[in-house]
């Protein structure tokens, strides 16, 4: 007898189905079992208002677990830096693979670099984290930009560059090489300039608490090194008391002496939007090799950043 196909929970963006495609094809050939994509549609997906004011990127979750929670699909593929910081008991965050470019990208016309933006440049972004740091970078060089909410899809926010509309626009470098156009990009954003948002650039894979199976061989998926990063940024944020809309940036890396690992180091960075104060500290420790020990790494930072004023700075959060 042949077992049933796996149904795997994906919202319909190109993005999100690329993504999800690729587990498909990694969970077939682990299990030798079809894995049939199934379309959910998120209020995140229907919704034209702007991200912040509908709760942060948490949106694009909620109809995804509801499909799990209730035996609609069977696993899902989010991207991990849309998932709330508070893991759901009866999910399990079965694999998380290896991450992708972290950074953010600037995609501009004519070819521009974000320091060769004209004055009054308009560059499209609604975060809050890319807005303070792109407006610090701007303050402690002399520019002046502006910048103007978007939303939309990949293809949609590149649109406002060719069109003329926007100088330029900022999107994560992960998003445009997965679903191929990597090739708009004008500058990949140092992580000395802008650091990422908490699990950018990762993927996550959920399944339901209790399918111990499923989880089992989902987790050949996981990449143990990009689990502990990503797990410390997300502490930091979730110690900082900060949504996945706010201006907080995040990036954990290993520090290496030739071929052997050392520590694994976390920057992280909070800011006001208009990028008049930033508050960015890092720290280092062991490499984790627990989920607490990440988590500890993270809060430590966050504790460290409290004192430097970080809470301060995220008062203004519906931008
Ligand atoms: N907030 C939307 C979102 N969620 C994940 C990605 C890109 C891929 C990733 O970071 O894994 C994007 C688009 C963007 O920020 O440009």
């Amino acid at each position: 007898m042949t077992e049933r196909a796996y149904r795997l929970g994906t919202r319909r963006s190109k993005l999100a189905m690329t993504q999800s495609g690729h587990v498909a094809e990694a969970v077939q050939r682990l299990t030798g079992r079809p894995v049939e994509l199934v379309e959910i549609t998120t209020y995140g997906d229907t919704s034209r208002e702007h991200l912040a004011q509908i709760g942060g990127t948490g949106v694009f979750v909620a109809a995804l677990r509801e499909a799990l929670a209730s035996g609609e699909v069977d696993f899902a593929v989010h991207s991990l830096k849309d998932l709330p910081t508070a893991q759901p008991a009866e999910l399990t965050l079965a694999a998380v693979p290896v991450r992708e470019d972290p950074r953010d990208a600037l995609v501009a016309r004519d070819g521009l670099t974000f320091a060769e933006l004209p004055d009054g440049a308009r560059v499209g972004t609604g975060s809050p984290r890319r807005m303070a740091q792109l407006n610090a970078y701007a303050r402690n060089h002399g520019m002046s930009i502006k910048t103007v909410p978007i939303r939309g899809n990949v293809d949609t926010r590149i649109g406002y560059v060719h069109k003329g509309e926007l100088d330029a626009v900022v999107l994560a470098a992960a998003g445009l090489n997965r679903v191929g156009r990597a090739d708009e990009v004008t500058e990949l954003l140092s992580v000395d300039t802008v650091l990422p948002a908490p699990g950018q650039g990762a993927l996550a894979v959920e399944c339901a608490a209790h399918n111990a199976s499923l989880a089992a061989a989902l987790a050949e998926l996981d990449d143990p090194y990009t689990r502990a990063a990503v797990t410390a940024e997300r502490s930091l944020l979730a110690a900082l008391e900060a949504g996945c809309s706010a201006p907080v940036g995040a990036l954990a890396d290993l520090l290496a002496d030739g071929q052997i690992v050392k520590e694994m180091r976390l920057r992280g960075v909070v800011g006001t939007t208009d990028g008049s104060s930033l508050v960015q500290l890092s720290t280092t420790g062991p490499v984790p090799e627990t989920e607490t020990q990440a988590m500890a790494l993270g809060r430590e930072l966050a504790a460290e950043m409290l004192a430097k004023g970080a809470a301060g700075l995220m008062g203004e959060r519906a931008l």
